[in-house]
């Protein structure tokens, strides 16, 4: 290895100037890197401690860049390799930034339920010119202030107004496969999927249609997509993680116009929705005294995520235009590529599993006996309990968020080893989730595993694809509530089927877990 990178140094002295490439320079060049390299580290991170955690042998400079370079499709099977050489809790450096990858169990107990280890890894920062220090970014008080701001927000209560958005747009996904010819009916579902969800929470965080489903050109979501797509670009592309580089660079002048698009728009809904609740406020006084959740929950109607910030927001005095913008934009980035991707993966592995397709389909017939078209009810989605199993399990296998990042800022034993201070934790959900002592034939599609007996026998950290402890997913109710939704009506109305072979699907570990070349099912309508 070290040979490598003495003539890969060599290589680049040799275009700088021939004379620089003698063997003497090279050797002396690589030295005092090395040696600035090593000052670094150690001025930062305490390297006698991460010395004793096991993980692969750095290189001087690259630390173990080389080892994890590899094509965006062969990056999970690679990091599982490394794991499963070193152990549970694998150390690894990208130049001199430590980061201890974390795949079993008890250490995600110990970072997730912690109150103190709640701030996010370094690559978070991407996201920030986007969504600012919103719920996911944020740490410390404006966390926790926010935080209990936001819940009352996804109260079941409230939660049951968004029924409406959800049962109409899956309802335009099903007219729109209802019309897929014989002979043309097999497609890539994940757009269409994730153009349903794009609605979904779009309606539901800002109370505006933007009709994706219709016309998925639109600035706005062409925009999301652009904007997601260069994040995930740049988290993987160090050379421009520097911002003065990634502003010079094209992808930084065309982040800079998908972002102004995005925030415009939310700064447009935001201005006009105050207008309304201005106008709305006068008519009603009487409400102001009382508390907030009652009086969200005492009113007919709560169209919008918005409409509570807008609430709390004072008039400015505790959350500014600026702040209210942060956390609907999250909702947007955190709520429709997360439940796409998971209704996405749920489908084809009821498409490529027919008899427990079957078992869903019957339990949704006699839930739907009176009458198979009529939009679903809280009732009826509380009663779709297999399909719930078959959700959770398509979630084990395919975690739409299959890594997390945390700093954590004071020394910690993990697993059994003292981990120091500022070191990057890697939570690796994706390979936590195929641990064969918490889940027996771990790659096997298996709901029962979400039966209630079942679930008791495994640690409480086995199973996380929502996070846990108190930076948790906050919307996870509504994301299992839309599943619920969107997959029931497909599936009531039409069978799947697709070739696709799951140990021949590439998964990218993108912003979510995605399949490279999407998931091709055919679309048969029910008889
Ligand atoms: C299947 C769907 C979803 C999955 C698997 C999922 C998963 C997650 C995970 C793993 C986290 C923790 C991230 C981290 O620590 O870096 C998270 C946080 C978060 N999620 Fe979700 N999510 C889903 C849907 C949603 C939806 C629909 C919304 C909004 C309506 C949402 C809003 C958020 C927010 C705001 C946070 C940050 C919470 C905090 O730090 O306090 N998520 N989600």
């Amino acid at each position: 290895m070290t040979s490598l990178v003495l003539t890969k140094v060599n290589q680049i002295l040799e275009q700088i100037h021939p004379l620089l490439a003698t063997p003497i320079l090279v050797v002396v060049i690589v030295g005092v890197a090395s040696w600035i390299y090593t000052r670094m580290v150690r001025g930062s991170y305490n390297l006698s401690l991460l010395n004793k955690i096991p993980g692969p042998r750095p290189l001087p400079l690259l630390g173990n860049a080389i080892d994890v370079a590899v094509p965006h499709q062969d990056f999970l099977k690679t990091l599982t390799r490394l794991v499963l050489n070193s152990g549970p809790a694998m150390k690894f450096f990208l130049a001199h930034r430590p980061y201890v990858v974390l795949s079993k169990a008890p250490g995600f107990e110990t970072i997730m339920s912690s109150n103190k280890h709640i701030t996010k890894g370094p690559d978070y920062k991407f996201v920030h010119p986007w969504l600012g220090f919103g719920l996911l970014t944020s740490d410390g008080s404006k966390w926790h202030s926010r935080r209990k701001m936001l819940t009352p927000a996804f109260h079941f209560k409230i939660l049951e107004d968004f029924l409406i958005i959800m049962n109409e747009q899956s309802s335009i996904l099903t007219n729109k496969m209802a019309k897929l010819q014989p002979g043309q009916n097999t497609i890539d579902m994940f757009p269409q999927i994730t153009f349903c969800a794009l609605d979904i929470i779009c309606e539901s965080a800002m109370g505006r249609n933007i009709n994706a489903q219709g016309n998925s050109n639109s600035p706005y979501v062409q925009s999301l997509f652009k904007a997601s797509d260069i994040i995930f670009h740049r988290a993987t592309s160090p050379w421009i993680w520097n911002d003065i580089l990634f502003h010079l660079h094209p992808f930084g002048w065309q982040f800079r116009s998908a972002l102004k698009v995005l925030h415009d728009f939310t700064d447009n809904v935001i201005k006009d929705r105050k207008a309304l609740f201005k106008a709305e406020k006068q008519k009603a006084q009487s409400s102001t005294t009382k508390d907030l959740e009652d009086d969200l929950m005492g009113k007919k109607k709560r169209l919008a995520f918005l409409d509570l910030l807008i609430e709390v927001s004072d008039d400015g005095k505790i959350l500014t235009d600026r702040d209210i913008r942060e956390e609907v934009d999250t909702f947007m980035f955190e709520g429709h590529d997360t439940t796409a991707a998971n209704m996405s993966f749920t489908l084809y592995l009821l498409a490529i599993h027919p008899e427990i397709q079957k078992k869903v389909q019957q339990e949704l017939d006699d839930l739907f006996i009176d009458d198979p078209d009529r939009p679903a009810s809280m009732d009826d989605l509380a009663k779709m309990k297999y399909l719930e199993a078959c959700i959770k399990e398509s979630l084990r296998l395919y975690p739409s968020v299959p890594l997390m990042s945390r700093t954590i800022h004071e020394d910690t034993t993990i697993e059994g080893q003292l981990v120091p201070a500022e070191t990057n934790i890697i939570l690796y959900t994706y390979l936590l989730h195929r641990d064969p002592e918490q889940f027996p034939n771990p790659e096997e599609f298996d709901p029962e595993r979400f039966s209630s007996t079942k679930s008791h026998q495994r640690h409480a950290y086995a199973y996380v694809p929502f996070s846990a402890g108190p930076r948790n997913c906050i919307g996870q109710k509504f994301a299992m509530m839309e599943e619920k939704v969107v997959v029931s009506s497909l599936l009531r109305k039409f069978n799947l089927s697709s070739n696709v072979i799951p140990s021949k699907m590439e998964l990218l570990p993108e912003l979510i877990l995605r399949p490279k070349d999407g998931i091709q099912m055919t679309v048969t309508k029910r008889s």
